[in-house]
């Protein structure tokens, strides 16, 4: 899916704005403050939902502006042209796919796919499982149609069960939910550790290219330690339930699953440098584009905020090189133009920041 249109109102600081955006390499380039990350930001509120820094919704809202309005129109390669729109006032949301309005988020995230690399990005190999969660789940969630599923069913099993556990409800009560449970991770458990079999198959050539390190690894971390089958889960699942009653919840499952990376047999924090670990996540943000591409046939969209900043030249060539191999729809931003080379792209443009103001550039 690529981003053909973009339609921006009341966004931040950005004026209203309607943009026609490149199928390849799209440049932001503008001066501090010039509204750079805010037009990523409002790409990425498109995919899903919710803004990657804000911490309450309605800061998106411009000042004195009554809501913001962002409206995608979409390629799909296929020659249709489809509409996707996300509209947020204080307290209300109002999504139209299509020209229909729907409630759901998961539909909207499905039509507009995008994943975003920007200066934090190395807290998802430095910090808790939960942002490698997200990840796996990213991925397979576009992958694996019956992903959603047993996602939804597992929350919801596991909501009830520690509801029960904490209510002191008889074992009868819990034994429904245990069932349910085991069900639903025997599910996730299979396509996590697929996932991440697949990840490493697509990691390892693209570490190789923008670091240079060959044995990079990924190990898959089920979050219980028993061998993956749903009995197996079922047991360990009753077997702690003593425990899980004084906790007042479930302490393992598909919910504490994580992966971690391995490279030359050591953790990322060992091997490498700061830089390096750097370059190590941006080859895991491809690798996961990659991996969309392989499994529907069809590009991400990539936001990539302050790129050339994190890097030196070196690097920065190298990576810029694999961005450009890479079959995805790219939105990056720099201050000054010259530091992405945008050569190596077959189609680019440049838009040009200033207050608040996009312009192409010719
Ligand atoms: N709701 C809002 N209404 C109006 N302006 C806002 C709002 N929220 C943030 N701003 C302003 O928008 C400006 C643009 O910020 P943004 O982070 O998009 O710039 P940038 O070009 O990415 O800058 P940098 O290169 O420094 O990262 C900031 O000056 C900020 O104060």
């Amino acid at each position: 899916m690529r981003v053909a249109s973009l339609d921006i109102t009341g966004f931040r600081n950005l004026r209203p704005v309607r943009i026609d955006c490149s199928p390849g390499l799209n440049l932001l380039v503008g001066p501090n403050a010039s509204g750079k990350t805010s037009l990523l930001e409002a790409l990425y509120v498109l995919g899903r939902g919710r803004s990657f820094r804000a911490r309450q919704q309605r800061e998106l809202i411009q000042t004195d502006a009554p809501w913001f309005r962002v409206v995608a129109m979409l390629d799909g390669g296929d020659g249709r042209r489809r509409p996707v729109g996300i509209e947020r006032g204080p307290q209300e949301l109002a999504i139209r796919i299509d020209g229909a309005p729907t409630r759901s988020l998961a539909e909207l995230a499905r039509q507009v796919p995008v994943l975003l690399l920007n200066p934090d990005s190395h807290r998802l190999l430095e910090d808790g499982p939960r942002q490698r969660r997200r990840f796996m789940d990213w991925g397979l969630f576009h992958a694996e149609p019956t992903f959603i599923d047993a996602w939804r069913r597992y929350e919801t099993a596991l909501r009830h069960r520690n509801a029960a556990l904490r209510a002191g409800a008889a074992d009868r009560a819990v034994d429904a939910w245990d069932g349910e449970l085991a069900a639903a991770a025997a599910i996730l458990d299979r396509l996590r550790d697929a996932f991440c079999t697949a990840l490493e198959g697509v990691l390892e050539p693209l570490a190789a290219r923008t670091l240079g390190k060959e044995r990079v690894g990924v190990d898959y971390r089920r979050g219980w330690p028993l061998e993956p089958s749903e009995r197996d889960f079922a047991v360990w699942l009753r077997a702690g339930r003593g425990s899980d009653r004084q906790q007042g919840h479930t302490r393992s499952g598909p919910h504490r699953a994580d992966f971690t990376l391995r490279v030359a047999s050591q953790p990322p924090g060992a091997a490498l440098s700061r830089g390096q670990q750097k370059l190590l996540t941006i080859a895991l943000l491809l690798a996961q584009a990659e991996l969309y591409h392989r499994h529907l046939g069809d590009a991400c969209i990539l936001l990539i905020d302050d790129l050339p900043a994190e890097l030196d030249p070196g690097n920065r060539a190298r990576v810029s090189r694999t961005l450009a191999e890479l079959d995805a729809q790219l939105f990056v931003t720099a201050i000054e133009p010259g530091l992405l080379d945008i050569a190596p792209w077959r189609a680019a443009k440049t838009f040009g920041l200033t207050g608040g103001d996009v312009r192409e550039m010719i």
